[in-house]
């Protein structure tokens, strides 16, 4: 990866903002894991909402730091316990979002990223429209999205086959996004997503206290 490049001063201590829920959709292969981990590797201000999955690790994937891995009982008894915000079946297994710390958090002004399918996304949306931000990312070709997935080399053809179908359908539920970002060149992407995250995190609505000159310019 090219050497980061720096992080704009959002945060300032005068003002003080709810947090955000980024929400990073894409059909399966074109590119939301390699976008959200440029994301918390370059902007400190944003923290991984770590969802629960009965689906087993990929090499390389750590329990508790890429998901949850949870069997299908635990799975279960958290569905039974309202645990979470929200859960959605994909490809065979369960995966949801668990309500853990996040709501105190963005009460706080903590912003998380969600890398979640449009189910998951349309049930965040609904239950707290005014926090969630939904970025769809689309592959440049249906076939560009077919060299990704056998590329990555973690599936099956036969997987592979079922993620392209799959693929299908989530571009069918773009209208269900507020930005749509192309993911060809993937440092240019990645600083289109960036574009989005700081206006957003500028949103008037989302300001919570008064910057100290307006409030005097203000009390007159
Ligand atoms: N609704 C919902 N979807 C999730 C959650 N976590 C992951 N997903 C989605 O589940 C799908 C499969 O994820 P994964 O097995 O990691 O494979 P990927 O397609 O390579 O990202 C992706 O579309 C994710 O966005 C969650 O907590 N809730
Ligand atoms: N802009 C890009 N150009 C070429 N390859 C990419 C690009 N973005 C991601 N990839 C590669 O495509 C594969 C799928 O990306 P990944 O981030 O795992 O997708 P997703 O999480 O959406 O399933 C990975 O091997 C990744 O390195």
């Amino acid at each position: 990866m090219d050497s980061p490049s720096p992080v704009s001063p959002i945060q300032s201590p005068a003002l003080r903002r709810r947090g955000l829920m980024f929400i990073l959709s894409s059909p399966s292969g074109a590119g939301k894991t390699t976008l959200s981990r440029m994301l918390l590797e370059q902007d400190p201000e944003i923290k991984l909402s770590v969802s629960v999955t009965t689906r087993p690790p990929r090499p390389g994937e750590v329990d508790g730091v890429h998901y949850h891995f949870r069997s299908d009982a635990e799975f279960d008894a958290m569905v039974e316990e309202d645990d979470f915000y929200e859960w959605a079946h994909v490809f065979g297994y369960r995966y949801g979002t668990p309500k853990g710390i996040i709501r105190a958090a963005l009460k706080e002004g903590q912003d998380f990223l969600f890398d979640i399918d449009w189910q998951g996304t349309q049930q965040l949306y609904q239950k707290d429209q005014q926090d969630v931000v939904r970025v769809f990312i689309l592959p440049p070709s249906i076939e560009e999205l077919h060299r990704r997935l056998r590329s990555r080399a973690t599936d099956s053809e036969e997987v592979i086959q079922s993620r392209m179908e799959r693929a299908r359908a989530e571009i069918s539920h773009w209208d269900g996004y507020d930005y749509v970002v192309i993911n060809d060149d993937v440092q240019q992407c990645f600083g289109k997503v960036r574009e989005v995250l700081d206006a957003e995190r500028m949103k008037r609505q989302r300001q919570t206290g008064l910057i100290p000159f307006v409030r005097e310019l203000m009390a007159g």
